[in-house]
């Protein structure tokens, strides 16, 4: 596991060698300077040459010291810059691979839950694959350098040096767990209290009406309180921290003062080494401070990978048979079922129930039936919006399951039951599945939708934005702009699953009605509890339990007793008792 992880970081990191490279020689330069500078210091002690005058050390000193910031800083943007370049194409991948992926696993996964693993897992990465790896080889050279030659200049005082240094470790470590988790307290409580401003803001109307301001305003102070109290214990905790650590150095550079002044006064170091000496051990304590929390970057960013991995590693269940065929044109718009069923993941009983029909091209069927008959579940297999078996469903005398993907779905429209439309303009949102549509065919797709004289209407007429940044639409707008969208495809084949739900009875028949007629007839899938315009349709089909229990005309369908004839009687008794 833990080395899948290391490759898996190794890959993240494949596509920027280069800045990663370069960043790790700077790092390499900036510690040899940093070992070299302490060294020329101790030489200038010695020689006495360093004090009051501008001397040619003090020169070179300086020089040397602003070209190891200059290259530090170097390194870091290097290294901070291949962490970005890792979020950004990890963002890309799990984007792309999410709209793999089919809308069953959207219902079975929060989008909370796949939104933290885009950001703050992604973050995570970013962090270990930055800051940990900068951090690290930073680590490395300043002691790998560093050391040998404190331990040339006296062994004994850079073990006594150094002897706080693991306290140093052991004391960050336990701090950055502590720091973790409140951050993520603080995190929680962060987002507690933007769920309730947002989901009040939603509810207003709500809040208003039952008249619980008060209550909510109550909700509001609790959570605030609690973001405040752990905000309170962050703050208190880094600020114990880093005054802990500066205590520890002192007490590093107090055993070297106490032991160091003995070995000048034995002769066993000049003053020189000494100087040098502490400015070795001061040179060490950011490195080992770091380390404290580097480690606890590393163990975070190595759980993110796993959780995004875990996401990126799910194979979409309803993807290309791997000898998909092209759809042959033109497409002439012709279904068949041939005992057709589907069941839904852990549910007992099939949705579909060995299904049989044959739709002609440019037929107009209307499927009716009871709530939960199984209407939506057809309407949703014609695409392959859900995971059908093979040899069940053909289109135009072709498996769906072995036709191209792109090919089934364009020669497809659909009208979804929920009218889902994007916070843009009226115009994108029509011409959405249409890219490039000019102002004509979306006006004449808003026509046949019936829809047209009402955007005229609206501020900006087509350019009128919708959703949160935009102007409201009733349920039934909203409903025949979600049709217009369809209609903008011109697919050979149209489905509306309870689309016109939202529009009366007359608009909705005539709708239909238009759609059926014409030269380029398509072949309309019309799902609805509206029977009188149903009533209109070529035929009819009536489910029952996953079942098609009647086929038929309408006129055929009200001379048999049975469940259509059922429907039509209580439809006739709602609209007298309307
Ligand atoms: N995602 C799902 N997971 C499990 N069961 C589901 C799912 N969607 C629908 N079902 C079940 O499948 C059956 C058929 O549902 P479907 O939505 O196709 O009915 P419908 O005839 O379209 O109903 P309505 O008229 O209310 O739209 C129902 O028993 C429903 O509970």
């Amino acid at each position: 596991m833990a080395n899948s992880r290391i490759q898996k970081l190794l890959g993240y990191l494949r596509p920027h060698t280069t800045q990663v490279s370069l960043g790790i020689l700077a790092l390499l330069i900036v510690n040899a300077v940093g070992v070299y500078i302490p060294l020329l210091i101790r030489d200038s002690i010695e020689e006495l040459r360093i004090a009051f005058a501008f001397d040619q050390v003090v020169g070179l000193i300086f020089i040397l010291a602003s070209l190891m910031w200059v290259i530090r800083m170097a390194s870091r943007i290097l290294i901070f810059g291949v962490g970005r370049r890792v979020e950004f194409d990890l963002k890309q991948k799990i984007f792309q691979h999410l709209l793999t992926l089919e809308p069953s696993y959207f219902s079975t996964n929060t989008a909370g839950d796949l939104i933290n693993r885009a950001t703050s897992d992604v973050d995570n990465i970013r962090r270990l694959v930055g800051f940990a790896v900068l951090s690290l080889a930073n680590i490395v050279f300043a002691y790998g350098l560093t050391l040998p030659v404190m331990m040339s200049i006296e062994w004994r005082l850079t073990f006594l040096a150094l002897a706080v240094y693991p306290v140093m470790l052991i004391t960050v470590r336990l701090f950055s767990d502590k720091l973790r988790t409140q951050q993520q307290a603080v995190q929680e409580e962060l987002s507690n209290l933007s769920e309730l401003v947002q989901e009040d803001m939603s509810g207003i109307s709500l809040i208003k009406i039952y008249a619980q301001e008060e209550n909510e305003r109550r909700a509001f102070r609790g959570l605030n309180q609690r973001l405040l109290s752990a905000n309170l214990g962050l703050a208190s905790t880094r600020n114990v921290l880093f005054p802990v650590i500066e205590a520890l150095s002192y007490i590093s550079l107090l055993l070297l003062m106490w032991f160091g002044s003995g070995a000048i006064a034995r002769g066993a170091i000049t003053i020189g080494d000494f100087v040098a000496l502490i400015l070795y051990a001061e040179r060490l304590v950011f490195p080992t401070a770091l380390l404290g929390f580097t480690i606890t970057t590393y163990q975070r960013g190595e759980v993110s990978i796993d959780r995004v991995e875990s996401i990126l590693t799910i194979e979409p269940k309803i993807k290309n048979a791997p000898d998909a065929i092209a759809l042959p044109e033109p497409i002439q718009g012709e279904l068949k079922a041939d005992r057709l069923s589907y069941t839904f993941p852990d549910a007992k009983t099939p949705a579909l129930q060995t299904v049989d029909f044959h739709i002609h091209p440019g037929e107009t069927v209307a499927i009716v039936g009871a709530i939960g008959s199984g209407k939506s579940t057809l309407a949703n297999v014609l695409p392959r919006l859900l995971d059908i078996a093979p040899n069940q469903l053909f289109l135009d005398s072709s498996d769906v399951t072995q036709i191209r993907l792109p090919d089934l779905r364009s020669a497809i429209a659909y009208v979804p039951q929920d009218s889902f439309l994007f916070s843009t303009s009226l115009k994108n949102n029509i011409g959405y599945g249409a890219p490039g549509s000019e102002q004509p065919q979306i006006e004449q797709a808003a026509k046949q939708a019936q829809i047209h004289s009402e955007v005229l209407n609206f501020p900006q007429q087509y350019e009128t934005m919708v959703g949160e940044r935009g102007i409201t639409l009733s349920g039934g707008q909203r409903q025949r702009i979600a049709l217009a969208r369809a209609l903008v495809m011109d697919a050979p084949i149209l489905i509306l699953d309870d689309a016109l739900s939202s529009v009366d009875n007359q608009t909705a028949t005539q709708i239909l009605a238009n759609l059926s007629t014409g030269v380029d007839r398509k072949t309309v899938i019309f799902i609805s509890h509206q029977l009188s315009a149903a009533a209109t349709a070529d035929r009819i089909f009536v489910m029952d339990a996953g079942k098609i229990v009647q086929m038929g005309t309408h006129s055929e369908l009200i001379q048999r007793p049975g469940l259509y004839q059922d429907l039509w009687s209580q439809h006739q008794i709602e609209e007298v008792l309307h």
